[in-house]
């Protein structure tokens, strides 16, 4: 299979190193030519992610027009840009990997959805879990979910990116495992607040346990499975992303934990906090789902610049309810 990965950020860059593993050729689009160069002249990309020697077998290009005839395409760019970034690739027919985690501003569609109404000859499949891109590319060990409804597809791209430090888990379930990844950034955003403020780890493991029923209830109500919701492009990411500075969402969240504000805090970086941008669109998808996420509901409150003290009261002066309702 010749690969192409869409997207020259932290995440494509350690996906075309897996993805070359064995010395098969990868070509990578990056939007910026400066990044594109030192991956071709460097094998490396200190930009989004340094430290980290590329193989020699990534070929990186800055021509959408570069990245036809290949066997599958990995879409890595932030959530927000898939759909102008895919009308500008020439698809025709190719399977999409999508790997970016969030859901679209303004039509409210899982990457799933934006990629099917661009490309509708284009099979689908999702690759999520819980993967911080500088450990994959050091080849620490980590374990994913590949969506895909095709079963030979399935299995053809499970066997292509498998790698002896990289496992994909197969499903069908292509909406369960987009769900989970879009809303564990949200989730984390949360956790980092209770990191930056103070707020203690039983608070955390409460925001954990309480926003993974919200990440159900919603999954549920959009066609996903509890199966996939409790795997690792739901339980397992949300895990990752909810304890660890690592993450950027949790980072964002710890910013604003201590009193900064959002807007603030996003100028401050180059690299994507995906939950900044899908909150608000969750929260009207829920609205529009008619599915309760007080959890959810709070990080946007906090991105929009309320007291934490405000959030945190609201989130326990709730209505007392059981715990499976
Ligand atoms: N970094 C990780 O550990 C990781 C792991 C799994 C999934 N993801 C997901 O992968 C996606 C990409 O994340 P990343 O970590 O690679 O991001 P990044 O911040 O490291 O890089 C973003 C890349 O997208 C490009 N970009 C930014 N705006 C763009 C636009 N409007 N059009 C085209 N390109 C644009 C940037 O130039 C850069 O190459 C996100 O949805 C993220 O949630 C990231
Ligand atoms: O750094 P984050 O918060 O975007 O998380 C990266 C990955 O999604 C972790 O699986």
């Amino acid at each position: 299979m010749r690969i192409g990965v869409i997207g020259a950020g932290a995440w494509g860059t350690a996906l075309a190193q897996v993805a070359a593993h064995g010395g098969q050729h990868v070509r990578i689009w990056a939007r910026d030519p400066a990044v594109a160069e030192a991956i071709n002249s460097d094998h490396a990309n200190p930009l989004y992610l340094p430290g980290i020697t590329l193989a020699p077998t990534i070929e990186a290009v800055s021509d959408p027009a570069a990245m036809a005839d290949l066997d599958a395409l990995l879409v890595v760019t932030p959530a927000q840009a898939v759909g102008a970034v895919l009308a500008t690739m020439p698809v025709e027919g190719t399977p999409l990997v999508l790997c970016s985690k969030g859901i679209e501003a303004g039509s409210r569609r899982l990457m799933g959805e934006v990629a099917r109404a661009l490309h509708p000859d284009a099979p689908i499949a999702v690759l999520s879990g819980p993967t911080f891109a500088h450990e994959v590319a050091a080849g620490l060990p980590t374990a994913v979910t590949l969506a895909c409804e095709e079963a030979g597809l399935r299995t053809a791209l499970s066997r292509r990116i498998a790698a002896p430090h990289f496992r994909p888990y197969a499903t069908d379930d292509v909406t369960g495992a987009e769900i989970g990844g879009a809303i564990k950034n949200v989730l984390a955003i949360g956790c980092g607040v209770v990191e930056g403020a103070g707020l203690g780890q039983n608070a955390r493991a409460a925001l954990i346990a309480r926003g993974f029923a919200e990440m159900t209830r919603f999954g549920l109500a959009r066609g996903g499975r509890a199966e996939t919701l409790a795997g690792l492009s739901g339980l397992g990411d949300l895990v990752l992303t909810c304890s660890s500075t690592a993450s950027r969402n949790f980072s964002l969240g710890v910013g604003l934990g201590q009193g900064r504000s959002a807007t603030a805090l996003l100028a401050d970086r180059r690299t994507v906090a995906e939950g900044a941008f899908t909150a608000p669109v969750l929260r009207q998808a829920a609205a529009e789902a008619g599915v309760d996420m007080p959890v959810c509901d709070a990080v946007c409150r906090l991105l929009d610049g309320a007291a934490v003290a405000d959030v945190i009261g609201t989130l326990l002066a709730r209505p007392l309810k059981a715990e499976g309702a």
